[in-house]
């Protein structure tokens, strides 16, 4: 193949919703509320925001508690199933609906007393399904509602590119600033890392000339790239600063529980399913995770990094991760995944010591990356369960059984996985 038969691999980035300027994050900022003909929905949002619905099993939950979440959930039940179609051709209201219907399911599921069976209005299970089908992406939460798609700007900016720390998370379960950080940590990573996928598209452009300058040129790259990925590190550190372990773990993440992570392995009924044709049940239900960051995967495959699933009949957990996506970031993980000439055989194949450095530092800076990232899931999950008076994952688990991760993983095995998966990416 020749430089001029072959098309670069980031060329038509933008064809699968890959802005140079926020990369995987909305292009601009996302619509904030519904036209008011779905205006039903955002209005039973806000009221399960204003009575502070609180989850089933909170330990200490009151009946007051209890009946503010039964009438909110009695009003969701009567809503009118409301029509999409008016939407099906407008993404921006498509994306804003999966988000606010996605958060109504979750207010609806985990609101109910901790042993009710799991039976989503046709209100809420009807549209959902639906949207989610044009989305191509399940009908629960994911990672592009929590963060992607929902945000707004702190202040008015005349820039096209929203500033880090000028963003504000629109929808909330619990309205604390713990809830909105840990959402925001990740929207920050996004942002920053647009500069790495620039560096990821000018090196593959360099591996396709390949001659001495090109390996000069990307050496250079991935020594920037490399800083880049450090930063990367810091702002998923500083979420300590204002994202209480316990209040995340206590107060926060109930609220994400997919199908897969119920603590009474209640399966979640779709009312409705059977009356359209055109629907299907869901057939895997895992709840939102930052290992559905597209941006992570990016630097995955642009490394080399091979995942690999526990077992040989089944996805490993990062592909399982990937059908969360946004449809057309999923497809452009297949389009560099298809790539015929990987930067990590180029390195190899170059023999040059320089670039061989700069590609281990690359590799080196994202096993750091994980590294980091273990230290901030065993502060925000292995340690606030163990202080929990009610070890909710250790009763899903059973005694000496692993603590589970929302996507449902074996946590600390699985982390230490994908770790030792980066590790083994450098070149010896
Ligand atoms: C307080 C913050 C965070 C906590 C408590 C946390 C926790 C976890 C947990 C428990 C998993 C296991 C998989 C699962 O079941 O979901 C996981 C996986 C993962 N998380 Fe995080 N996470 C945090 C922030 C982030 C951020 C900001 C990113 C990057 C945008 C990130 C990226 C990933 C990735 C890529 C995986 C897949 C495993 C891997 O690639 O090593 N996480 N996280």
């Amino acid at each position: 193949m020749t430089p001029s038969t072959v098309k670069p691999l980031f060329q038509d980035a933008n064809v699968f919703d890959v802005d140079p300027s926020t990369g995987f994050m909305s292009p601009g900022v996302p619509l904030s509320r519904l036209p008011v003909q779905w205006e039903a929905w955002e209005a039973i949002l806000d009221a399960a925001s204003t009575a502070k619905i609180q989850p089933g099993d909170k330990p200490d939950i009151t009946e007051q508690e209890m009946a503010a979440s039964k009438g909110w959930r009695d009003s969701a039940r009567k809503l009118p199933v409301l029509s999409i179609t008016d939407m099906e051709s407008t993404p921006v209201e498509l994306r804003r609906a999966h988000l606010v219907l996605a958060y109504l399911l979750h207010f609806y599921v985990h609101s109910l007393p901790p042993t009710a069976p799991v039976s989503i209005p046709r209100s809420i299970s009807l549209p959902l399904l639906r949207v989610s089908i044009i989305l191509d992406i399940p009908p629960l939460l994911t990672f592009a509602d929590t963060v992607l798609y929902n945000w707004v700007l702190r202040k008015p900016s005349d820039s096209e590119v929203p500033a880090v720390q000028n963003l504000q998370t629109k929808t909330m379960f619990t309205g604390l600033i713990d809830e909105e950080e840990f959402y925001l940590c990740s929207g920050r990573i996004e942002l920053r890392g647009v500069e790495a996928l620039e560096l990821m598209r000018a090196t593959m452009d360099e591996i396709f000339i390949g001659d001495g300058t090109a390996v000069r040129r990307i050496t250079e790259y991935l020594t920037t790239m490399t800083g880049v990925i450090n930063e990367l590190k810091v702002l998923l550190q500083d979420v300590r600063k204002q994202c209480d372990p316990d209040i995340y773990y206590n107060e926060v993440r109930p609220w994400f529980r997919g199908e897969d992570s119920d603590l009474e392995r209640r399966k979640w009924v779709f009312e409705g399913l059977g009356e359209d044709p055109s629907l299907s049940p869901p057939v895997e239900l895992s709840g939102p995770s930052a290992g559905q960051s597209s941006m992570i995967h990016v630097l995955d495959i642009f490394l080399g990094v091979k995942h690999q699933s526990p077992s040989p009949d089944k996805p490993s957990f990062m592909s399982r991760m990937q059908r969360y996506m946004p449809r057309n970031h999923r497809l452009f993980l297949d389009h560099l995944n298809a790539n015929p000439r990987p930067l990590r055989a180029f390195v190899m194949s170059s023999e040059n010591a320089e670039l061989h450095d700069a590609f281990n530092r690359v590799v080196i800076a994202l096993k750091e990356f994980r590294d980091a990232h273990m230290i901030i899931a065993t502060l925000y999950i292995l340690g606030p369960a163990r202080r929990a008076a009610k070890q909710v994952w250790t009763n899903l688990a059973g005694p000496g059984e692993p603590l589970k991760g929302t996507g449902g993983t074996d946590l600390v095995k699985f982390l230490k996985d994908t770790r030792s998966r980066t590790t083994e990416t450098i070149i010896p």
